[in-house]
């Protein structure tokens, strides 16, 4: 049993125990997350590890810059072999076109196929009380809602978003629209420092195209055992 709308966040910083991982979840597991974490401890070479084993990747470096450099960084993980890459959507419409361009403009010029980008909406740990505090008047849900709308004016592929808010983004941005969400947690697991979380088939009830899981994985007492309960659920819906 496989599904590439699963992605398993691979948040550790050395590539012995990514690959171990990926070797215990064998064939059940198509699609993996490499984040800051792994990123900075070892570079390219985890995009590398995972694609020459087959593997879909989406390197989740959340880049938030001014244009210019979202753009030229852009470029440069649009030749990284990733699958999908993304930046924050609160970095600003001219901030995402840039990435857009950069990544499409990448792909004509050295015949690599184009990664996926998806624009990071609100973070799936923030919730209401603290996002008061940074003054946000809106509720989260609006605010997510507006930087999708914005990154599809922006010509980007999707969002990353809680699937707490993926119905209204769903309504909002159409059937083709990807809708990556992180916060996927299965019914009795814990919920760490996330704060606005659903179950994977809640998730893709919620009209999630795909659903990043970590810990309730990478830190089960058996990650396969706990990655085929994730599948089993998804398959059910
Ligand atoms: O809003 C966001 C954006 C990214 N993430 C990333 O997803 C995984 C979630 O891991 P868990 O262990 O399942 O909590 C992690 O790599 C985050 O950096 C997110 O959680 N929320």
């Amino acid at each position: 049993m496989s599904d590439n709308r699963l992605i398993v966040a691979l948040d550790f910083p050395d590539m012995d125990k990514v690959q171990r991982l990926v070797a215990e979840l064998g064939d059940a597991v198509g699609h993996y997350k490499v984040g800051m974490e792994l990123f900075y401890a070892v570079g390219g070479e985890a995009v590398r590890c995972l694609r020459a084993a087959g593997k879909e990747v989406f390197l989740d470096l959340k880049l938030h810059d001014i244009p210019n450099t979202v753009s030229q960084s852009a470029k440069v993980l649009s030749m990284m072999g990733a699958t999908m890459i993304n930046v924050h959507a609160s970095g600003g419409l001219a901030m995402m076109k840039g990435a857009a361009t950069a990544a499409v403009e990448t792909a004509a010029t050295s015949g690599r196929p184009r990664p996926k980008l998806v624009a990071v909406t609100v973070l799936t740990s923030m919730d209401e009380a603290e996002w008061s505090r940074l003054n946000c008047a809106l509720p989260i849900r609006t605010q997510a809602v507006r930087l999708a709308e914005m990154a599809k004016e922006a010509g980007l592929d999707g969002v990353v978003a809680s699937p707490q808010e993926a119905a209204a983004i769903r309504e909002a941005c159409g059937p083709e629209f990807l809708i990556v969400t992180p916060g996927v947690r299965p019914a009795g697991s814990a919920v760490n420092d996330q704060s606005r979380v659903a179950t994977p088939a809640g998730a893709l009830r919620a009209g999630a195209s795909h659903l990043v899981v970590g810990r309730p994985i990478t830190a089960a007492p058996d990650p396969r055992a706990a990655a085929l309960a994730i599948l089993r659920e998804m398959e059910a819906v």
